[in-house]
């Protein structure tokens, strides 16, 4: 598994905290699953409240990496006001950078991600930039200070998939040596096999657990398939052809003259 910001992750799935059941069904999602990481966002669980104090305490003893994102924030200023609550109350430097900049799609502003990216950073952040599979907003973001990239699969809570696969082979081909997570829009876990076979490092979701008719079950299916689809690509695939080429070998046959 590759770095992330120096932290070496046992498996390549992150799994999102919103959504669920119940508290004790996200608790089995990540026990099933062995998901590494769970992102929360600080602005739809209050912390002022009692509900809010008990729902970090369980993230907490979740035993994970916890990285806390800046989801539903629209504007620079409010993610990065946002990133220095989470700092405070997680006590990490990671974030996930979300600035949202489009209601129907959940599409980031790659113009204002960019200029938070660069006031995190400077501030001692390691940003984990929710973006497009844009390679010059890629690049933007690595000058900004960012060492890792997560590009969208498909609009959040789409469950689409992976809506630009040759995009996204361009950018891993691009940043070889760039840590990239697929964040958002997977909806099933043959997705993320895609997604793991194509070389990316992780991948980010959340609905497509969250949103299943037995969560903890359709997350060990997601652990399955990203195990799988990591296997895969360290396996190096075969190329795909146009012609038929045949898989019996034709050498010693018996020919009747
Ligand atoms: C939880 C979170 O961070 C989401 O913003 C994330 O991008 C997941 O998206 P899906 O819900 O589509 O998996």
């Amino acid at each position: 598994m590759r770095d992330f910001y120096g932290t070496t992750l046992k498996n390549g799935l992150m799994l999102g905290t919103a959504q669920y059941p119940s508290p004790a069904i996200m608790v089995e999602a990540f026990k099933r699953s062995a998901a590494c990481v769970a992102t929360v966002s600080l602005r739809r669980e209050s912390g002022n409240d009692r509900a809010g104090q008990d729902f970090w305490a369980i993230i907490r003893d979740l035993g994970v990496h916890v990285l806390p994102n800046t989801a539903g924030c629209h504007s620079v200023k409010e993610a990065v006001t946002t990133a220095h609550m989470a700092r405070e109350v997680f006590g990490t430097k990671w974030i996930k950078l979300e600035v949202i900049g489009e209601e129907d799609t959940l599409q980031p502003d790659v113009f204002g991600l960019v200029e938070a990216a660069r006031i995190l950073t400077d501030d001692g952040f390691q940003v984990f930039p929710y973006t497009t599979e844009d390679l010059v907003v890629a690049g933007k973001l690595l000058d900004a200070g960012c060492e890792v990239l997560m590009p969208w699969g498909a609009p959040i809570g789409s469950g689409l998939g992976l809506n630009n696969p040759y995009g996204l082979k361009s950018m891993r081909a691009h940043f070889p040596d760039v840590p990239l997570v697929i964040d958002a829009g997977l909806g099933l876990p043959s997705q993320a096999a895609q997604a793991m076979e194509m070389g990316f490092d992780a991948v980010l979701l959340n609905t497509a657990v969250a949103k299943a008719g037995d969560p903890a079950a359709m997350a060990e299916a997601f652990a399955g398939a990203v195990h799988a689809g990591h296997l895969a690509a360290a396996a190096d695939p075969m190329e795909p052809r146009d012609m038929a080429a045949p898989s019996t070998p034709v050498l010693g046959k018996a020919f009747l003259l």
